[in-house]
């Protein structure tokens, strides 16, 4: 066919829009990354626990990304076949459709300033009615307590409201809202996989849920005018409109970033397991287009939909604190001067002599779900050093990793073959290895790590016909390097109870 021809010579481009920085890749037919422009933006932490991004300068930043990587591909825009867009999950945006300017900044997935409105629907034995209905449990990781907050704590939002004028949604909605032309006839969407983020979708329909609004506080007739209307992440969104690079061209895939990453690893159908190593900790396992249920807690989400098609489902564990505490000891105790660093100076010891840190920033997410525990320091003596406490540190990502994995077993009943990995943190190969230690399995790394890119690459080009089906998007991931399990099991055993004994202490600190 003509036009299946003419996409296999183009690209497509993929806009992954994370917690600390923005990248635009764009990536050719083979499923190569041919270029990649990245930018980070500022981190505001207002009071304790408060983190907010601001989205204009995201956005900003999103759209001279977008310039650079086509010129750094040597493309014109008429050689694009798509764009797709991945992003930091759960952060909410809300903004005047009139000007398109924010009227609060982004509230992002770490801020737990809604703690307390959340610890009044548990008390109320609400928890197992919003897991039932969204999958999700009652915490201040998803978006909306956040939403809520906005409407009752900023009164332009409820003026903008009133009017009709008021937008909100996640960070794909801001962007695809932008992309597609803005105050001139932008987009307002979401995928089903944010959107299954946010508490208020009912996992089972893909729609909002009007007792889940009500159950926020949130005025059902006001959020009609204000929310972004839920769709297939694979398919036509709209056509990226006005003055930025790649007018005309349809914006075609939207993923949540994890499970963008699932779908970059090809990931594609039930029982695929892969582990995302960043600021975070992301463990997703593909279970189907049948809605899973979790008694371990992790929480139910959607992997995909492609147009036309029913949602794949996934379980994911998710961690709040991995990478995060390698940039902790960069940035608040001056260990070391740039985060991969810490891979040299965990290395020069041979073990971590003793110390286990559990790194409860803010509180504990999957499977614990522990909004009072903090992070603390155990087994410290007088022989412990700073490289011990480095070890301590990317160690704490693998043990908490462990029990986001043995969550899934106990869901799924059986133990997957084989753990596909990714993320910042994967580039560091002991890491890797301690993590097939402990998990007793085999743990592959693709031989592109960009996997979240990818895989935002890949639902925009199938929808559009770049790739023609799944099996050609699997078969472009080829597995890079692979650990093989080698620690005796009397050793893992003890040093998982050593963990265990220091995650309890971890509990109950915060008031
Ligand atoms: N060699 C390394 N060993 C351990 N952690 C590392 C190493 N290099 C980078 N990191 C950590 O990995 C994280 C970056 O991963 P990345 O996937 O880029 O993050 P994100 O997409 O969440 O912003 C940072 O938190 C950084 O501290
Ligand atoms: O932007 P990342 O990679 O830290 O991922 C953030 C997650 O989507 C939060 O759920």
């Amino acid at each position: 066919m003509e036009s299946s021809s003419l996409h296999r010579e183009s690209g497509v481009v993929a806009i992954d829009q994370g917690t600390t920085s923005t990248r635009v890749s764009v990536v050719d037919a083979e499923g190569t990354v041919r270029a990649t422009a990245q930018a980070e933006h500022a981190q505001h932490f207002p009071r304790p626990g408060w983190v907010e991004h601001d989205a204009a300068e995201i956005w900003e930043s999103t759209r001279e990304l977008m310039g650079l990587a086509l010129t750094r591909a040597r493309l014109r825009t008429r050689d694009v076949a798509a764009v797709g867009i991945t992003n930091q999950r759960e952060t909410v945006v809300a903004w005047d459709a009139a000007t398109g300017v924010p009227v609060h900044r982004a509230i992002v997935w770490q801020d737990t300033r809604t703690e307390p409105a959340l610890a009044r629907l548990r008390a109320d034995g609400l928890d197992g009615l919003v897991r039932e209905r969204t999958g999700l449990p009652l915490a201040s990781y998803f978006s909306a307590s956040r939403i809520a907050w906005l409407l009752e704590h900023v009164p332009e939002a409820a003026t903008l409201s009133d009017a009709g004028r008021l937008r909100v949604g996640t960070m794909d909605s801001w962007l695809l809202w932008n992309l597609t032309g803005g105050p001139d006839g932008g987009v307002h969407a979401t995928d089903v996989t944010n959107a299954s983020r946010t508490s208020l979708m009912d996992v089972e329909t893909g729609r909002w849920d009007p007792e889940m609004l009500a159950l926020f506080g949130i005025d059902e007739r006001r959020w009609e005018s204000m929310a972004p209307t839920i769709r297939p992440s694979i398919g036509v969104f709209g056509e990226v409109a006005g003055p930025v690079a790649l007018d005309g061209v349809p914006v075609a895939g939207i993923l949540g970033d994890q499970q963008a990453a699932t779908f970059g690893q090809g990931i594609l159908s039930a029982g695929g397991v892969k582990n995302t190593y960043g600021t975070g900790c992301f463990l997703l396992q593909h279970t189907g287009s049948q809605r899973p249920r979790s008694g371990h807690g992790l929480v139910v989400t959607v992997a995909s939909q492609r147009e036309g098609a029913p949602m794949q489902y996934a379980l994911e564990g998710s961690v709040a604190v991995a990478g995060s505490l390698v940039q902790w000891l960069r940035d608040n105790l001056g260990l070391i001067e740039r985060s991969a660093d810490v891979e040299t100076l965990a290395d020069s010891v041979a073990d971590d002599g003793g110390v286990v840190i559990v790194p409860a920033f803010s509180g504990l997410y999957a499977p614990h779900w522990r909004p009072d525990a903090r992070g603390i320091v155990a087994g410290l003596t007088g022989y412990a050093t700073r490289a011990h406490l480095a070890r301590a540190a990317v160690d704490a990502t693998a043990y908490q990793s462990r029990d986001l994995f043995e969550a899934l077993v106990a869901d799924t009943g059986r133990a997957p073959e084989r753990l596909h990995v990714d993320g910042g943190m994967s580039v560091n190969d002991r890491l890797m290895q301690f993590q097939a230690d402990l998990l007793d399995i085999e743990v592959v790394r693709p031989a592109q790590t960009e996997t979240t890119v990818l895989g935002a690459a890949h639902a925009a080009g199938l929808a559009v016909g770049v790739w023609a089906d799944e099996s050609e998007l699997s078969a472009l991931v080829r597995p890079g390097r692979r650990w093989h399990p080698g620690m005796a099991a009397h050793d893992r055993d003890a040093l998982v109870r050593r963990w265990r004994r220091a995650l309890e202490r971890s509990f109950d600190w915060a008031e």
